[in-house]
């Protein structure tokens, strides 16, 4: 018989088992981050030894690119052991001149430089002022000090040697929280001073957009890059695709199992969320035979192209750890003091063509009287250059690059945090010389054209300089047609494409329904639908400009509130756009539409749409004239196709689609699975009538997940039948990358 001590031992030693098959089974990336209940040094985490992050330092194991992760003691002390090594404590800030520290010229020359050191370990919430603060505190003699708020590193210049030592004697060593000071050198390094020069481009379809505010004055400063001895080792592909050491099949697999410990969380967040009052929904309790998932993962979709699949890429300007102005991605976060930018060539997802620019641009800096961005102190000029690639027609994977006729390259005048400007600065087009005409002379093109051109399921769609476009043209078109076979689609669907951009999926299945409702925020992007539903000959679409929260409750109203009965008084629209009436059938009820109800209720709703648009004044303008009144038809079959951005849906929208009866069918399609779950916890969580009202209680909200939130959102859901998820399935667009999109049927 076996005792109870034999049944822990027996216990433990299953769990270990399981511990071992997880971990040769998951992912390479099993273990790899601590886990965030650890970090909060709370024990409590629910997954045990399960978890796919680290409970502790013992249990880290280093990333695919032998990395530690950042907040560990071990990155901590590889960073440390690093520096240490270093017999003279030098840390390699390469370019940190005289725009930090606003020396005098001397001071930044060699001789003058041992008078120049950094302070590591100091607070990154600390800025110039609290440093400042310190030093007189501490009675540090210097003449300059700087910090940059987000970073562990401080800047300080003295006077004299003497003052340097002193300062040597009182910081290195002294405690700061758990940390403690270090002093180190300063390597400046000297640039030559460049002259100003345009780009040409013997590419006959070059366009070329300035977007920001105003020119910056021309200053010859540089860019100072904060490069610990750390990075020597990481490389530019190691960063931006850091799968790419996997064969592709091992990538697909890879993303499928991480997806699938990304669903799970919505089980176990459903569980948690539903209210003890009312029985777990069907989906939950059949998780069981799904191994904890939410619906069945139906698998991934390869992406068509693997390598240089990009249409669009956004090239940072900085230095290189060489200190050579380099067009190209960031070699880690800028707050972690990284600003080092290398050549794009190793990264097997950036095409020919846009590597191509990036160095044309790249040379044309070297005579640019123009400084580049200097991102710790937010001066200079040349901070991004995007390149998008247009087409011609439409291809498939074999001829891709050749069938790329257009590029668009835009650079930003831009002085905010974020490296990109807003979606609505002002834009400039510039025109660029080419080399070739017909004269032998240079010639600036007259018609400068600021839209591109792209083909998804041969459909032609106008680009907008800052319109969004599905990055991998051709494995988005796979998406699109994914979502709309799940959609479930007729003559009698009435589809919301919410978050449409330029119009790409309504557009694109257009044909399979009755009509096509689009919103999106960004205007140039819905000037982009309408232009698209025009040039394709589309005429069932509309689209509608503003926030998803600030006109999908009075969208829903106008398509879905509709009377129950109406005479044939509803609407279609011909080929070319008119309305007319037509002998749809419709449910049987007396009431009246109620025309107020289609305003919508934030005002500010701005419609540009294609020729089936009929806006509230057109409608009460109809029903003037003819004495009719004319509504917009119903249709038996309602869907939502929603893409959003990374951070998901609005609560605001979730809460409208949830609540209202009229949707039956959603199709969620997401390029971060994490913001799905979370919505997708407030959309399939039952509610009872006894719905916690707004909790004012929101302490300790910044420190919670995404689904814990959302959990919290759930329990104030008003009573509404919530729906389940079916199935999903993920499409890659971003080989080599961690990233893919993830499709989920969602009914009720
Ligand atoms: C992932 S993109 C999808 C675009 C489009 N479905 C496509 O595949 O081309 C997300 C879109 O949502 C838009 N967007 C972001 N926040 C929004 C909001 N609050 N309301 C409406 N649209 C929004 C963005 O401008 C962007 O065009």
């Amino acid at each position: 018989m076996a005792t109870p001590s034999d049944t822990v031992n027996l216990n433990q030693q299953e769990k270990e088992k399981e511990k071992r098959k997880r971990e040769e089974e998951n992912d390479v990336m099993w273990k790899t981050s601590l886990c965030s209940y650890y970090r909060r040094q709370d024990s409590s985490c629910s997954h045990g030894d399960t978890c796919r992050y680290a409970h502790g330092e013992a249990e880290l194991r280093p990333r695919p690119n032998n990395t530690w992760d950042p907040t560990s003691e071990r990155a901590k002390k590889v960073l440390k052991g690093g520096l240490e090594e270093d017999e003279e404590k030098k840390v390699e800030v390469l370019e940190a001149r005289e725009d930090v520290f606003v020396m005098e010229e001397e001071d930044s020359s060699p001789n003058n430089n041992n008078n120049n050191k950094c302070l590591l370990n100091l607070p990154r919430k600390w800025t110039s002022d609290n440093l400042n603060k310190f030093l007189d505190q501490q009675e540090v003699l210097y003449k300059l000090a700087k910090k940059k708020k987000g970073m562990t590193v401080g800047f300080v210049s003295f006077e004299t040697s003497d003052h340097v030592k002193n300062a040597i004697k009182v910081l290195d060593g002294t405690s700061m929280g758990n940390k403690h000071i270090k002093v180190a050198d300063v390597l400046p390094r000297s640039f030559e001073k460049k002259t100003q020069a345009n780009v040409t481009s013997e590419d006959p379809n070059v366009s070329m957009v300035l977007n920001g505010s105003e020119n910056g004055e021309v200053i010859e400063k540089r860019d100072p890059a904060v490069n610990s001895l750390a990075l020597k080792s990481r490389s530019v592909r190691d960063v931006v695709t850091p799968l790419a050491h996997m064969p592709y099949g091992d990538q697909l697999e890879h993303k499928k199992k991480s997806l699938e410990q990304t669903l799970k969380k919505l089980t176990r967040n459903g569980r948690k969320a539903c209210p003890e009052a009312v029985p777990l929904p069907e989906w939950i309790v059949k998780s069981r035979d799904l191994a904890g998932l939410p619906c069945k993962l139906e698998g991934i979709i390869e992406s068509p192209l693997v390598n240089g699949y990009r249409n669009k890429c956004e090239f940072s300007v900085g230095y290189s750890l060489q200190g050579k102005p380099t067009v190209g991605f960031m070699m880690g976060n800028f707050r972690e003091g990284v600003t080092a930018v290398e050549e794009p060539m190793d990264c097997p997802n950036i095409s020919r063509i846009a590597c191509e620019f990036a160095s044309i641009f790249q040379n044309f800096l070297q005579q640019s009287g123009l400084p580049i961005w200097n991102r710790l102190n937010n001066t200079g000029f040349w901070r991004q250059l995007m390149v998008r690639e247009g087409r011609s027609h439409s291809v498939g994977s074999e001829n891709l690059e050749a069938s790329i006729s257009e590029v668009m390259l835009m650079v930003q005048d831009h002085k905010g945090i974020s490296n990109a400007a807003p979606s609505d600065a002002p834009l400039y087009p510039l025109s660029i010389p080419k080399k070739h005409s017909s004269s032998g002379q240079d010639t600036a093109d007259d018609a400068i054209q600021t839209r591109i051109h792209d083909y998804v399921s041969n459909l032609r769609f106008s680009i907008s300089p800052t319109a969004f476009f599905q990055v991998n043209t051709l494995a988005a078109e796979k998406l699109y047609a994914l979502a709309g076979d799940w959609a479930g689609l007729g003559p009698d669907t009435l589809l919301f494409d919410i978050c449409c951009g330029t119009g790409t999926i309504g557009l694109s299945l257009a044909h399979r329904v009755g009509m096509v409702v689009g919103i999106e925020m960004n205007a140039s992007a819905v000037s982009d639908a309408h232009r698209n539903a025009e040039a394709n000959g589309i005429s069932n679409c509309r689209f509608v400009c503003g926030k998803a929260e600030d006109v999908m409750g009075s969208i829903l109203k106008e398509y879905l509130n509709m009377p129950k009965k109406q005479e044939d008084n509803s609407y279609v629209c011909d080929s070319n756009g008119k309305v007319e009436t037509s002998d749809r059938e419709n449910d049987v009820s007396d009431d009246k539409p109620n025309l107020d109800n289609l305003g919508h209720e934030n005002g500010d709703v701005k419609s540009v749409c294609g020729h089936a648009q009929t806006s509230t004044e057109e409608l009460k303008e109809s029903e003037n004239k003819s004495g009719r009144i004319h509504t917009p038809p119903q249709y038996k079959n309602v869907v939502a196709i929603v893409d959003p951005p990374r951070v998901g849906l609005h609560p605001v929208v979730i809460k409208a689609l949830r609540t209202h009866p009229g949707l039956r069918r959603l199709v969620y399609i997401s390029c971060n699975p994490e913001s799905l779950v979370a919505n997708a916890i407030e959309l399939c969580t039952p509610s009872t009538d006894k719905a916690e009202k707004g909790n004012n209680n929101n302490r300790g909200w910044r420190n919670m997940s995404s689904a814990g939130l959302a959990r919290r959102r759930a329990k104030s859901m008003p009573d509404s039948e919530p729906f389940q998820p079916i199935k999903a399935m993920a499409v890659d667009l971003f080989p080599h990358t961690p990233h893919c999109e993830l499709v989920m049927l969602l009914e009720r």
